[in-house]
């Protein structure tokens, strides 16, 4: 079933799923995030259309996966859930995707990973520099998405510091690299900042642009920041147990680089014998072959990190959707708010 809806329009009778409300949103994105890449520079437009699946290396178009764009969703939904159109949002939405697509090309190139999204990473295709120039200029036209929309000062705050917290999140994790005594308070701080601070963004950009009070806009923050920290659990977890097949990414990435995640260091800080034969394993430099690395997997499993982390995820669901019955959103926006969190604490990618 399509979701043909705007705003205050009776939508149909049954609640949309998660897959119907993306549709929704990518419906509306896709548009207004293809007219702000073709602002770009000629030199920039070819990377970065490849790395949202539009093009081909060689620039022929292309149907690759551009990413489950659950962010921008937050964004429309926010301010639906504030009070004003969805569509009001979209400048909103247009930029928090390009942001959040900024994070991941510079990401790729600082962790070396050549699989995203079932395709080769922009840099492992147009080289180092090219996508680092690609991040920066999605970066800047996020910005400019916002200055075009109906509240571009406010916009610019809300944004500008959500970044600001993505570059502190991804400082911590680089420097978590060479550190063997990385507590799970600072590897949740990080994540907080990481993933928590754009989806938290991302729905106060919404409730900015539909005016809302400052308490809601708090409280649809707290709930998106609540999802974000679930988000990057679920995540964590993917990079661990998921299927490469589904994720896109390639298998044990994270391990391999011994990145301190979540459920690793749950483990590696869980006083059990696994977890201490994970750090003898782990806490070195010399590259991970695959043997060693399905070894961690089942040694972080033993320690008791995946259900640990499993666990809290549903515990920040749970507060998220606490932040979100304070808010008194719209009912139509609420409940779909709830089916996007749902999702994005039980997704397989
Ligand atoms: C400054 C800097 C380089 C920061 C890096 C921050 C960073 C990459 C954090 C990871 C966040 C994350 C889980 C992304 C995947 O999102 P997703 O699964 O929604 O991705 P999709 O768009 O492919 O669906």
């Amino acid at each position: 079933m399509a979701v043909a809806r705007s705003s205050h329009s009776i939508r149909d009778e049954a609640q949309p799923s998660a897959a119907e409300i993306l549709a929704w949103s990518r419906g509306l994105l896709d548009p207004a995030l293809r007219l702000a890449v073709d602002t770009m520079p000629d030199s920039m437009r070819g990377i970065v259309a490849f790395h949202f699946g539009w093009r081909d290396e060689r620039g022929r178009p292309d149907a690759g996966a551009g990413g489950k764009a659950i962010r921008p969703a937050l964004t429309l939904l926010s301010a639906e859930a504030a009070g004003a159109a969805a569509e009001s949002a979209l400048p909103a939405a247009v930029a928090v995707e390009l942001a959040h697509n900024f994070s991941l090309l510079h990401d790729d190139v600082m962790d070396g990973d050549r699989t995203r999204r079932h395709r080769p990473t922009a840099w492992s295709v147009f080289g180092v520099n090219a996508a680092i120039l690609a991040g920066d200029a999605l970066l800047a036209a996020a910005f400019e998405a916002l200055a075009a929309g109906p509240a571009p000062a406010a916009g610019v705050r809300v944004l500008s510091r959500a970044v600001l917290d993505l570059v502190e999140g991804q400082s911590a994790d680089l420097a978590f690299e060479n550190r063997a005594d990385v507590t799970l308070e600072e590897c949740l701080a990080m994540a907080a900042h990481k993933t928590g601070a754009l989806l938290g963004g991302a729905c106060a950009l919404g409730a900015v642009h539909a005016a809302a009070s400052p308490a809601v806009t708090a409280r649809l923050r707290a709930f998106g920041e609540r999802l974000g920290l679930a988000f990057q659990l679920v995540d964590d977890l993917l990079g661990i147990w998921g299927d490469p097949a589904v994720t896109g990414k390639s298998v044990h990435s994270d391990l391999h680089s011994r990145k301190k995640s979540l459920p690793v260091v749950a483990a590696l800080t869980s006083g059990t014998p696994a977890g201490a034969e994970l750090a003898a394993l782990y806490l070195r430099d010399d590259p991970l072959t695959d043997t060693a690395a399905a070894r961690a997997a089942s040694l972080v499993e033993d320690a008791g990190g995946r259900a640990w982390a499993t666990t809290r995820a549903g515990e920040l669901l749970a507060e998220a959707l606490a932040e979100l019955d304070a808010a008194e959103a719209a009912p139509a926006a609420d409940a779909e708010l709830r089916t996007l969190a749902h999702l994005i604490t039980h997704r397989d990618h």
